[in-house]
């Protein structure tokens, strides 16, 4: 399946693996597309923004809680193994859209998360942060500030962390491979990342059982899981 690699694997120096929902699905987590993308009906892109959060904080707060629960009963699948795995062979970036922290889990020592982390939280006003280690007697939880806390994740029309934006453009750009796993390429400025390494003339691979935005600027399409396939890559 991966010829593509193996006849070029010597000069494979730097590895950027750009990740969605799709790489956590095999571990039960449910992507933003289709049936997978309501929560009580509510459209998640909807609940994903900060007037969703103003209007009603309560719900999202009871989405994030619901969704964190599930995510610290998850595993990482081989999809994500396979991953973490690759770093025997080369330096490898992963460049991730989750917030479900499962490819630290499985091993990978450099994840950049493009859209923040759902075990962090922050306050709506002040500079307060913290990692979340329990769950919250009172929802909103009230900052010692008298504002309302909020999930450390980047929501719709809110811009990416700047410093971590950055170091992932420069990664794309310098990047011998990229390999794009379980993403529809909707989302911006992330799907952004595939166009900054083929500037490059980076090996471009795509893997998603369906099509995506981008599909037809692929070097290699493998129209199948991230569990499936990906541990061929390390075998
Ligand atoms: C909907 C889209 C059009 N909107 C955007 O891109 C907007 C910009 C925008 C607004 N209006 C527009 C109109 C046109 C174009 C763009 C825009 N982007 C933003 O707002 C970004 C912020 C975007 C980040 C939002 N936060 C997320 N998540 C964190 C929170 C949370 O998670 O709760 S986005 C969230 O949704 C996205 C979902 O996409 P995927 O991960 O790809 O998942 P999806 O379900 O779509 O697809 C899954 C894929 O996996 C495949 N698959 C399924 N199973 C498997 C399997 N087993 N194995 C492999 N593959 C599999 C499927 O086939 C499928 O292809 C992810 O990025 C995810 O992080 N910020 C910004 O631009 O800031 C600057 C700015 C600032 C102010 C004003 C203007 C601009
Ligand atoms: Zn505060």
């Amino acid at each position: 399946m991966f010829e593509i690699i193996k006849d070029q694997v010597q000069n494979i120096k730097k590895i950027v693996v750009v990740t969605g929902a799709g790489i956590s699905q095999e571990s039960g987590i449910p992507t933003f597309r289709g049936k997978d993308g309501l929560w009580r009906n509510h459209d998640a892109m909807k609940l994903a923004t900060i007037d969703a959060f103003y209007d009603n904080p309560e719900l999202v707060w009871t989405w994030y809680n619901e969704r964190r629960a599930n995510i610290f009963a998850a595993k990482p699948n081989p999809g994500h193994k396979a991953i973490a795995e690759l770093e025997k062979y080369a330096q490898v970036s992963v460049l991730t859209q989750n917030i479900d922290g499962l490819h630290q889990k499985a091993g990978s020592t450099e994840v950049l998360e493009l859209h923040g982390s759902i075990i962090k939280i922050k306050c709506s006003v002040c500079d307060y942060k913290e990692e979340i280690t329990s769950e919250f007697s009172e929802i909103p939880p009230i900052c010692k500030c008298g504002n309302i806390l909020r999930p450390d994740v980047v929501w719709f029309g809110e811009s990416l962390p700047q410093d971590v934006w950055q170091k992932a453009m420069i990664l794309a750009n310098q990047c011998d491979l990229m390999i794009i796993v379980g993403t529809s390429l909707v989302v911006s400025p992330a799907n952004t990342l595939p166009i900054y390494a083929k500037q490059s003339h980076t090996t471009l691979i795509e893997i998603n059982p369906e099509i995506t935005e981008m599909s037809s600027e692929m070097d290699l399409v493998v129209r199948d899981t991230g569990a499936n396939s990906l541990p061929e890559l390390v075998s």
